[in-house]
């Protein structure tokens, strides 16, 4: 809603109030419609403030009425009523003006705001565009290049960034003084102006369609967003409006604004986590860390050291061998100088102090081992720990899938253990998996998902299973695509089919980054591949390809040896050349197999990639690794490229139908037999046979189930 009242004199104030943002509900819709009304009809009142409640002007439209029939008011007649009053009306921004919150305040004839507050249009991240008058009032303002750099990415800036576009009349570390009256309204009125366009606006359009298209891939709302910014450069203003209504339209009906408009509500939801125990995010309490110690400075040790200190943490940072710590210290402070730069930090960066002695953790409060991916070092480096330690130090691992619980089983609080798995780079990447062992007690998940949070990250709570969730999901989709090779494709194709599809970076490609060698270290220590085993297609009772094997053999471990399923310009080559190495190899494989190369659809590509690694996050679910299919598409969204405007996997299984793909992992179970990771989940099936109900509802209908023990 939204309460009025008049200021000593002739000023009447709004105020917004729907916490915690006080999104624009119908409700406060309505609210300001009868105010602005009661203000002018009010004869002593002379100017109009329209501020937000508890220092938050306005978080935009209300995301969660996007789902349901309209009700109230609607936005763009409200707004355009109160840029057509003739008292002046001012919109006092504290805190945040997002989206149609920063659409309301564009209608308004003055707009002032705190120093601190935070503006933008962010609603091309929810898949739509800013359909409430702002593709066409903002360019207005501020002028055409500046606004299609903020409406595609969405950004947001401080106030002192608007007040150099002239979007705020006034910023200051107060606005309790606002004096609007007196002055002519004409010139105040965004829609009336021309749009302020450069000599080559047709350029900069299709340089910026381009671009958008590129960084875009497949997602609709930049593109649309662009076209609305043409019809503000080139349309009066009515029918620009005209041409945001029908974009936006388009918009809201798309699979992708439901896909983006979960995405954001799934990454709230995984932060309210829960564990199988009944602990949770309400009843745990987290410890405060200030002081931190990182084991190991490889790639992922130096890149955490980084994240910790740029919370504001000191941080020990070990590395028992003299060349990699020599180098570390090196690296690591420049590293930490640029990212803090980067991100014009409000906190200083904590100290960091560089160390080959074990010991010199002893008065941390929590640690982070990053050694080498081995159980027996690991192992090793946990009893260290725990014996030099203060009592009550939390021992994290930042293993991508080893066994938690076997860590926790060598120290001597097995409850102050948990995995923090980061992604690379771990000073960049958002994602971070807590994994939880049957013994982590709910302080230590706690702590560990708070510092998550302090770090900037989407922290995930997982349980402990080999490969946690995102890796354990990866394994059945690179598994797939090695098959898909076997049977006639190349890397390029499938890499095709799922960069169409969103993906930044096909899966060869994407192996090729990361380092074909890492897989083959996994391999060879679960006794799939290495000297002595035999070369079959069939291992350890199921269909198994040594395709990757065969690669890494010949000295092709990806980029960083310019070689791996692609050419690269050399060592540490970026462009991915098709080479024909591989495909002389891959033919020369399946002669050898007596496979005869077949052409795959695109459609089989994708459904096999696709449909095997959401097959194993119904898995996931059923086991309850995962507390819900949004914490699967977090992780996904978050730490492995998938396609925002997809939602995430479990969302994408929605999307297409669950009956869907449970009839296309029959079928393409059925021809692949030996292979059980295309074998339907059980859970899978049980949804499908209550009426697939809507990803919202599968949390709800797994608990009953785990109760009634049908799962
Ligand atoms: C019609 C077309 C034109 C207009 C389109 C738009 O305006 S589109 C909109 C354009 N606007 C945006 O895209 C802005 C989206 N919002 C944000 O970016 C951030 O929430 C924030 C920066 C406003 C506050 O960050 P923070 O870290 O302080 O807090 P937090 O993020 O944890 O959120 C707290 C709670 O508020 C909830 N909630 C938040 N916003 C909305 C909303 N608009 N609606 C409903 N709910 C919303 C959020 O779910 C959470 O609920 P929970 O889990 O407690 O039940």
């Amino acid at each position: 809603m939204a309460t009025y009242s008049r200021l000593p004199g002739s000023v009447a104030l709004i105020t917004l109030q729907n916490p915690p943002v006080n999104a624009l509900s119908a409700a406060v819709r309505q609210g300001i419609v009868d105010t602005v009304q009661r203000a002018l009809k009010d004869p002593k009142v002379t100017s109009v403030v329209i501020c937000g409640q508890n220092g938050k002007f306005c978080g935009g439209a209300d995301i969660r009425e996007f789902a349901g029939p309209m009700l109230g008011p609607p936005l763009v007649p409200m707004i355009h009523a109160i840029e057509a009053v003739d008292k002046p009306v001012a919109a006092a921004i504290e805190g945040v003006a997002l989206g149609g919150g920063l659409e309301l305040a564009l209608g308004c004839h003055y707009r002032i705001a705190h120093s601190k507050a935070l503006l933008g249009l962010p609603e091309v991240t929810l898949g739509l565009l800013p359909g409430a008058g702002g593709s066409q009032r903002l360019p207005r303002l501020i002028g055409l290049t500046a606004a299609l750099d903020l409406i595609t990415t969405g950004r947001q800036h401080d106030s002192s960034f608007f007040s150099s576009l002239h979007l705020l009349c006034v910023c200051s570390q107060s606005i309790s003084s606002v004096c609007v009256s007196g002055q002519s309204l004409d010139s105040r009125r965004l829609s009336t102006l021309p749009c302020p366009c450069p000599p080559d606006v047709d350029s900069l359009l299709d340089k910026t369609m381009v671009k958008v298209r590129q960084r875009s891939r497949g997602a609709l709302a930049p593109v649309a967003c662009v076209q609305a910014l043409m019809a503000a450069a080139s349309l009066p203003y009515t029918q620009g409006m005209e041409k945001e209504r029908d974009l936006l339209t388009t918009l809201f009906n798309s699979g992708q604004a439901r896909a983006l408009q979960y995405a954001f509500f799934s990454q709230r939801v995984v932060g309210k986590w829960s564990l199988p125990s009944g602990a949770s995010w309400d009843n745990s309490a987290a410890r405060t860390i200030s002081k931190a110690a990182v084991i190991g400075l490889g790639t992922m040790g130096r890149g955490i050291v980084v994240a910790l200190a740029l919370t504001g943490i000191s941080v020990v940072a070990v590395e028992t061998q003299e060349k990699q710590l020599a180098e570390a210290s090196q690296v690591v402070p420049a590293m930490l100088q640029r990212e803090a730069g980067r991100r014009s930090l409000a906190t200083p960066p904590g100290v960091i102090s560089f160390s080959s002695n074990l010991q010199d953790v002893c008065e941390v409060e929590l640690v982070i081992e990053a050694v080498f991916e081995d159980m027996s070092l690991k192992l090793q480096v946990f009893r260290h720990l725990t014996s030099v330690c203060r009592p009550g130090t939390l021992l994290c691992s930042n293993t991508s899938g080893l066994d938690i619980d076997r860590l926790a089983a060598v120290t001597q609080s097995p409850g102050l253990v948990v995995g923090m798995h980061f992604f690379a780079p771990a000073h960049v990447m958002k994602l971070l998996e807590v994994v939880y062992g049957p013994r982590s007690s709910p302080e230590a998940v706690a702590t560990a998902m708070q510092l998550g949070k302090r770090m900037g990250k989407v922290s995930v709570a997982v349980g402990n299973c080999p490969g946690f969730v995102g890796n354990r999901m990866l394994k059945p989709y690179l598994e797939q695509a090695n098959f898909l090779l076997e049977e006639g494709a190349t890397p390029q194709q499938v890499d095709e089919v799922l960069e169409e599809f969103g993906f930044p970076m096909g899966v060869f490609r994407m192996s090729d980054l990361s380092g074909l060698d890492v897989g083959w270290r996994i391999r060879k220590e679960a006794g799939l591949t290495g000297p002595g085993v035999e070369s079959t297609r069939t291992r350890q009772g199921r269909r198994y390809s040594p395709l990757p094997d065969q690669v890494c053999e010949a000295g092709r471990l990806g980029q960083k040896t310019g070689r791996g399923w692609y050419q690269y310009d050399g060592p540490g080559g970026r462009v991915a050349r098709s080479d024909h190495w591989v495909n002389i190899f891959l033919e020369a494989y399946r002669a050898e197999h007596g496979l005869v190369a077949r052409s795959i659809a695109p459609e089989e590509i994708l459904e096999r990639c696709l449909y095997a690694l959401i097959n194993e996050g119904f898995n996931i679910l059923q086991d309850a690794m995962a507390a819900g299919p949004e914490d699967i598409d977090a992780i996904y969204v978050f730490g492995y490229g998938w396609p925002r405007h997809h939602g995430g996997p479990m969302f994408h299984a929605g999307q297409v139908g669950l009956g869907r793909i449970l009839e296309r992992l029959q079928h393409h179970h059925h021809n692949h037999p030996d292979v059980p990771h295309l074998k339907p989940s059980t859970l899978l099936r049980r949804l499908v046979a209550v009426g697939s109900p809507p990803v919202q509802k599968w949390r709800e209908f797994i608990n009953k189930e785990r109760v009634h023990s049908q799962l």
